[in-house]
């Protein structure tokens, strides 16, 4: 299989501080490959490398034989079209109705007739089991409903790749559910290629054809759910066991007593 993605030795400084630390890794065409990891550990950050909304401190991002990280903003413009980013905030405009978030992207960049792009925003907002909703405005929806409304936009010009940051947090179970199959849908009807960040081990499990975890800024694992179940490290044991105990709660601790100290 075609790799569609490839991020090479990617490291990232916020000043002095490096939050990653030299990571690679690749997706494959139509794959749905999982970023999961704790609060921190560099799972957005990563992400928003691919979309070129961060420039790594050094490293390439290489998305179908392109180095993105050369790009000049224009470039970026153009290259961004091809995929759909799903923000954790969701990042609705507060001032534009549900249908005009989900067709920004027409109305923006395109002359297409209103009532075409307002067809284009019901048919997707049908797709993440919305219907009716079209003239709300953000604030008149619940949290789970903001999410999906987000979902829809970023499917809205039928993206080849989708990054998802969080699709399911702060969602009731049913629609967590709805989320994930309809991400696999993405992939089995059209292909899409999907990252997504997540530490909903449920849901990673259950849609990932490839998983990385990643940890303060390392890759610890990359494998299929299978081969992460059964990798030997203590700190994906930890991690994906739920426990209290193990490596990544001994070091938040000896962090804890280094800065009371
Ligand atoms: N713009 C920024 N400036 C400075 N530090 C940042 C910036 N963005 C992220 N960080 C830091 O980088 C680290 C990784 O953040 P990131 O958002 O990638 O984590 P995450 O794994 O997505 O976490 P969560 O699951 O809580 O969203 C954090 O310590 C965060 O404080």
């Amino acid at each position: 299989m075609k790799r569609k993605i490839i991020v090479q030795n990617l490291t990232k400084k916020f000043g002095e501080r490096e939050v990653l630390k030299n990571i690679s890794f690749d997706v494959k065409e139509g794959e749905i490959f999982v970023i999961m990891g704790g609060s921190g550990s560099g799972k957005s950050t990563t992400i928003k490398h691919i979309i070129g909304l961060l420039k790594p401190t050094s490293g390439k991002i290489i998305v179908d034989d392109t180095d993105i990280t050369a790009l000049s903003d224009r470039e970026l413009i153009e290259f961004r079209k091809r995929m759909g980013y799903l923000f954790q905030e969701g990042a609705l405009f507060d001032s534009l109705t549900v249908w005009e978030n989900v067709g920004f992207y027409f109305l923006e960049n395109t002359k297409m007739p209103v009532k075409d792009i307002r067809k284009i925003a019901v048919e997707k907002l049908s797709l993440v089991g919305l219907k009716g909703i079209e003239d709300l405005y953000p604030s008149q929806l619940s949290g789970g409903m903001r999410k999906r409304v987000s979902l829809a936009r970023a499917i809205s010009t039928d993206p080849e790749i989708i990054l998802y940051d969080e699709p399911t947090s702060g969602l009731d179970p049913v629609t967590s559910a709805m989320i994930d199959n309809l991400i696999v849908h993405l992939r089995d009807k059209i292909g899409v290629t999907s990252i997504v960040v997540t530490h909903d081990l449920d849901s990673a499990f259950s849609i990932a054809d490839r998983i990385a975890m990643i940890h303060k800024g390392v890759i610890y694992a990359v494998g299929t759910p299978d081969e992460i179940k059964n990798h030997p490290d203590p700190v994906v044991q930890q991690f994906i066991n739920r426990k209290a105990e193990g490596p990544i709660t001994e070091e938040l601790f000896k962090e804890l007593k280094l800065s009371k100290s």
